[in-house]
Formats: C-alpha cells, structure tokens, sequence
C-alpha cells in the first residue's frame, strides 16, 4: 500500500501528522479553514503540492457545508478564507497559484446568472477535488520525464547513484513525490543502484520522512548527515542530485529546503549533474528571478530541540530560514511533467 499524506473521501479530509513520523503513523481529522491553516503552520502536513491540496480540501469541506444564502455571500467567503490560507506559509508558491485561480473561478461563477448557488459550490469543490488526481498524474510524468533524462547520459545499461535532500515524495505530495518520483521511477526501469539522502537539519524531512519512504517502498539507499555531501560526491561517484521546489522563478532560480544551495554548489565543483523536479504549479510565472522570493524564518526551537529533547545551548541566538535559493546557473535542468528544461528555456513556456 502507498503512503498517503492526505485521505479524503466524502468530504472528510485527513492527513498523516508528519510531526510524529517515523516513530507513530497517526492521522489527524481536518474540519475546516482554521484546522487546515494551523496543520500547514504547524508543518504537520507539509510539501509545496501538499500545502494547496489541504488548504484547499479544507475550505472546500466548509463549503460544502455552507449555509451561506447568497452567491456574492459565498464569492466573499471563498476570497477570504484562500487568501488567509496563503498566509500559513510564505515561500512555496503552490498554495498561492492554486488560490488565485480558484479566486477566478469564483469570481466567473458569481458573475454568470445561469449558476445557481448550488451549483457554484458544486462546481467550486469538484475543481478542488481533481487537484488531488491532477498532482498524482504531474508527478508520475515528472518521474517518467527525469528518469528518461538522467539516463541520457549513462552509458549503455549502466546504475545509477542519486543524491536527494529534504522529502519529495508521496508525504510532500498526493503521492509518488517529485525528485522522489523520479527515484521511484528510476527504480521501477531498474536502473537505480543506490539513493543518498540527507537528514535535512533541523526538521529533518530526510531522516524522518525520505528515509521512511525508501525503506517502505524497499529502495536501496543510505541516510547521511547534511555536512556529509561534499566527501559523498568526492568518495561515491554520484550520478546525479535531484532535489524538489517550493518556488522556482521563470529564470529558473529556484527556492527550495535550507542546504539545497550548499549541495548546487558542491555539485557544480565535483561536476555532478544538479536537477530540480517540480510540476508547473511550483513555478511562478510573475517573478523573474530568485531575488524577489520570500524566505520563510521558522522558530528557534526546531534548531535548539530534536522533539521535546534540547540539544543547543539555552540562551544561544538561532538563525533558522528554511529556504534557500539556488541560482539558475547551477542548474542542469529543471524536470515538469511537460518535459525537462534549461533553465533559460523556462520563460518561454508561459509566453
Ligand atoms: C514536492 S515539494 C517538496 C519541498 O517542500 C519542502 O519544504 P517543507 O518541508 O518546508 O514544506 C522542501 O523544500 C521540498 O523540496
């Protein structure tokens, strides 16, 4: 059975409290707006596609249980409540896209007078709903497009050996992940040697989250501490990183997990090919570069405490941004589910 971040069915929504993986698989009812703003928040749910797809189920579970009277009651409710859903996290832009069209959506629905409210709300939860097939199916190409590309370069049959940080896969998604799609897809074309992933201080998404996902799935792969990368790429003959996105600009910088930089820029010296895996939701067609995306500041307490355990000196000030941003020219190529990129051909999709 595939790991689920999100079930939902019959209008009832809940997600795997990725705060309690590896150690309990316990999943959490979310009832509406302000459940769904605190779980984001919180980061029991998290991923940029995963932050979109509950904070939209999320209010569509309210709508469906309306009892607004009115269209224009109902258009107002559907702006406020997305844009506060926006604001549970800065960075990954997925949440925002999804908010604006859905926004529009509304707006078409209220201004034509053949919709009835009922059918406004119908046609408003089904658009939401087929976010979570339309993720699934981005990423299953995503994995077939970036296989295909980093097995280009291999010689004959040859294995490969990839490098990935943070959690792309079915916990940050609505399943079979993003750079962690790509491993999946790698292995299923049994190509695919060895995996290398990193804890991901100070959440750690790799060691709680990754790591559980390639032991469920039985891929092979080793856990490394995030100084690790620099002697890995020296010592093990890395084929290729692919790492995920929260937001990448049409000149193809990309932001993503705090130490996804640090890896780029070791790639680049050992030569290694560095790729970013992201559907076009997780592309920002109105910024033009990395300079104009907001970083996310995280408490200090998820750098001085591993769970309720303090490892960090009481009194010690913390920096804790958990974003970076990878410039466009470290990047060998971005991997959608339209087909794989430069980054300078990135622009020229949303002309
Ligand atoms: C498939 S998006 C995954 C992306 O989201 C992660 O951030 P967070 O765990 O803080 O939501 C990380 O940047 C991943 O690359």
């Amino acid at each position: 059975m595939s790991l689920k971040a999100i079930k939902y069915e019959n209008h009832n929504l809940e997600i795997l409290d990725q705060l309690l993986l590896p150690a309990q698989s316990k999943y959490i009812n979310i009832k509406g707006v302000e459940d769904g703003w605190k779980a984001i928040n919180k980061m029991q749910v998290r991923g940029a596609p995963a932050i979109a797809i509950v904070g939209c189920l999320s209010l569509a579970i309210e709508i469906q249980n309306d009892k607004v009277e009115s269209k224009k009651d109902l258009r107002q409710d559907i702006e406020g409540k997305l844009n506060y859903l926006v604001s549970s996290r800065p960075t990954a832009v997925n949440m925002k896209k999804a908010a604006d069209e859905l926004i529009a959506l509304a707006n078409q629905l209220y201004k034509d007078e053949t919709v009835t409210i009922d059918a406004m709300k119908a046609k408003f939860i089904s658009n939401v709903e087929a976010m979570l097939e339309n993720d699934i199916a981005d990423n299953k190409a995503i994995g077939e497009n970036g296989a295909k590309e980093i097995l280009l370069k291999m010689p004959g049959d040859s294995l490969v050996r990839i490098l990935t940080h943070c959690n792309t896969g079915s916990l940050a998604t609505a399943g079979y992940g993003t750079a962690l799609g790509v491993i999946r897809s790698l292995h299923a074309m049994k190509r695919l040697e060895h995996v290398y992933c990193t804890e991901t201080r100070p959440y750690n998404q790799g060691a709680r989250l990754t790591a559980y996902e390639l032991v469920h799935d039985k891929i092979p792969a080793t856990l490394i501490v995030d100084s690790m990368v620099g002697a890995l790429m020296k010592q093990r003959n890395i084929s290729a990183v692919v790492v995920g996105a929260d937001r990448v600009a049409t000149n193809g910088d990309t932001a993503n997990k705090i130490g996804t930089y640090q890896i780029a820029v070791l790639a680049k010296f050992h030569g290694v090919p560095f790729y970013v895996a992201a559907p076009f939701t997780s592309i920002d067609k109105k910024i033009s570069s990395g300079d104009h995306i907001v970083i996310e500041e995280r408490p200090d307490r998820e750098v001085t405490h591993v769970g309720e355990h303090r490892i960090a000196a009481q009194g010690i000030s913390c920096w804790n941004p958990a974003f970076d941003i990878t410039p466009a020219s470290l990047i060998a190529g971005i991997i959608t589910e339209k087909g794989v990129f430069l980054p300078q051909q990135l622009k020229e999709q949303f002309n």
